[in-house]
């Protein structure tokens, strides 16, 4: 199955367009894993557990694991995804960029190491950079187009020929690179306007929509924005608003982020149609 039939099925599958990220940070995890070796790998797998029927997708950011050299446990966390949970796409957040060879092992890492349905990619490098990855044909391909940053704007928002940059990329992307169909974009929750803009170029073309929860992006500005006539079409990730839900009497950090994921997937589905 390719990458945008999985993420097809699972939008209807669990009636969500939310993609849980798995950012985890040490220092912010309950003590119980800060002191086990395998800690990461432990608190990542009750959160998939906690939020499985609630997700579209699963988004790791390679750098948490990178930083603390605990790619052993990503491996891990991507495996157990991939045995218990196979129809919901796991996006590998790597955002990649560089000449087709350094490309080529970018992707096997991605798609073959990580076993990852999708993986975000930098496309300012141009065509032959990406390329290598759409010879994974079943697999996505995520490009960076208007990101949820406000430092974004110094370049995605440069005037090129009478348009904003990342209109350029979008206008790539939809009419030249996705020959295979498994092209995607990120384009920010933070500016609602420019999503639509992106969605009115690219017709149903998926969106990684990050920027809700911590980074403060508005839920029904973004669904209305960004949907598509179905009311699908966007995989609107929270990581930080999640992971580290404060937790309500009674609750354990498990049951908090479960808490959190539900109320977010609800909030959002009150504006898909
Ligand atoms: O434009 C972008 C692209 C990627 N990200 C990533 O998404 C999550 C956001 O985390 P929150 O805790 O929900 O803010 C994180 O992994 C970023 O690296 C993004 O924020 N913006």
């Amino acid at each position: 199955m390719t990458f945008i039939n999985k993420l097809s099925a699972a939008w209807t599958a669990n009636d969500s367009l939310l993609c849980v990220g798995l950012d985890p940070d040490l220092a912010k995890l309950p003590a119980q894993f800060q002191q086990d070796p395998q800690g990461i790998y432990h608190f990542c797998r009750e959160i998939i557990d906690a939020t499985a029927d609630l997700a579209c997708s699963f988004k790791p950011q390679i750098a948490y694991f990178a930083a603390l050299r605990a790619e052993a446990q990503l491996e891990q966390i991507c495996a157990y995804v991939r045995a218990n949970y196979p129809h919901i796409p796991l996006i590998l957040d790597a955002k990649r960029g560089d000449i087709g060879a350094t490309a080529q092992q970018y992707a096997r890492e991605a798609y073959d190491r990580y076993g990852a349905d999708a993986v975000t990619v930098n496309p300012y490098m141009g065509s032959d950079s990406v390329d290598p990855y759409m010879d994974w044909a079943d697999r996505g391909v995520i490009i960076l187009c208007r990101t949820s940053n406000a430092g974004g704007s110094d370049l995605q928002f440069l005037n090129v020929d009478g348009k904003p940059l990342y209109q350029h990329v979008a206008q790539l992307v939809a009419q030249k690179w996705n020959r295979n169909g498994q092209c995607a974009l990120v384009v920010g929750a933070t500016f609602p306007e420019e999503l639509a803009q992106v969605r009115a170029i690219v017709g149903d073309m998926p969106l990684l929509v990050p920027g809700i929860g911590a980074q403060g992006g508005d839920i029904a500005a973004t669904v209305k924005s960004g949907r598509t006539a179905n009311g699908t079409g966007m995989m609107i990730n929270s990581s930080r608003a999640i992971l580290y839900a404060p937790q309500q009497a009674g609750e354990d950090f498990a049951a908090a982020a479960r808490r959190v994921a539900q109320e977010t997937r609800d909030a959002i589905n009150q504006y898909r149609a």
